[in-house]
């Protein structure tokens, strides 16, 4: 009976938080990066987090069609109808995302047609691309989206949380990942995710994983270049 009842409450808990329970590490490299609690405490360098805003606009770019073909897997794919809501609401979102880096470019004085991107981002920028392919199954492409998302949703909702001190000019920056919002729409990719990997066979449960422990490490990287630490 005990143990029955312990096997229902694992179906429940979801895949999710089980890997997060797994690889406590992993996610707190990602989501607790220096360059992250050096926003939360003051004393970030503006230099870097101007190089980060530069190459993040070149990711976010490239993460356009990437979660565009999210949404063709999803429509091929998917079980669920209300998955194609879901994306399609990210996909909408990137559109006011990429003004928003546009117009924080120009207060920050910076020239975003000149700005090259570092070989962190080309190499993140490489893997979007990679899951592009018709290869790669919705479920993993599913997870890889929603492990993007939730790092920044993590990391810059930190920011803001309770005790931070994170300069007033970056406050709208963490706002824009650290909102309600944000957070609600990270749970609902999460929850397709969960659904997904239910009924995934073992070996995609596997790439799967693999892909989520991937894109941590793609994360962390991209932290780094902005810190000078190619
Ligand atoms: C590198 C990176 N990772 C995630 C996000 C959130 N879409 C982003 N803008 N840039």
């Amino acid at each position: 009976m005990m143990e029955q009842k312990s096997k229902e409450e694992e179906k429940k808990v979801g895949v999710i938080e089980t890997w997060l329970r797994k690889h406590p590490l992993p996610f707190k490299g990602a989501t607790r990066h220096p360059l992250i609690l050096s926003i939360r405490d003051g004393s970030i360098d503006i230099a870097s987090f101007k190089s980060w805003l530069a190459q993040d606009y070149l990711f976010v770019r490239a993460f356009v069609p990437f979660v565009a073909s999210v949404l063709i897997k999803a429509w091929k794919e998917s079980d669920e109808s209300g998955d194609m809501e879901v994306i399609l609401g990210g996909v909408a979102s990137l559109e006011d995302e990429i003004s928003w880096f546009k117009r924080e470019a120009s207060k920050w004085g910076i020239s975003l047609s000149e700005v090259v991107p570092q070989q962190a981002n080309k190499k993140y920028c490489g893997l979007l691309e990679s899951l592009m392919s018709p290869d790669v199954e919705y479920t993993v492409a599913i997870t890889a989206f929603w492990v993007i998302e939730v790092v920044y949703q993590e990391s810059f909702a930190y920011c803001i949380g309770e005790g931070s001190k994170t300069p007033q000019e970056l406050k709208e920056t963490c706002e824009r990942w650290g909102s309600e919002a944000f957070a609600k729409y990270c749970q609902s990719l999460q929850n397709i995710v969960n659904r997904r990997l239910q009924k995934a066979s073992d070996e995609e449960l596997k790439k799967a994983e693999r892909m989520f422990l991937n894109v941590l490490e793609y994360e962390v990287d991209f932290w780094n270049m902005s810190r000078g630490n190619v």
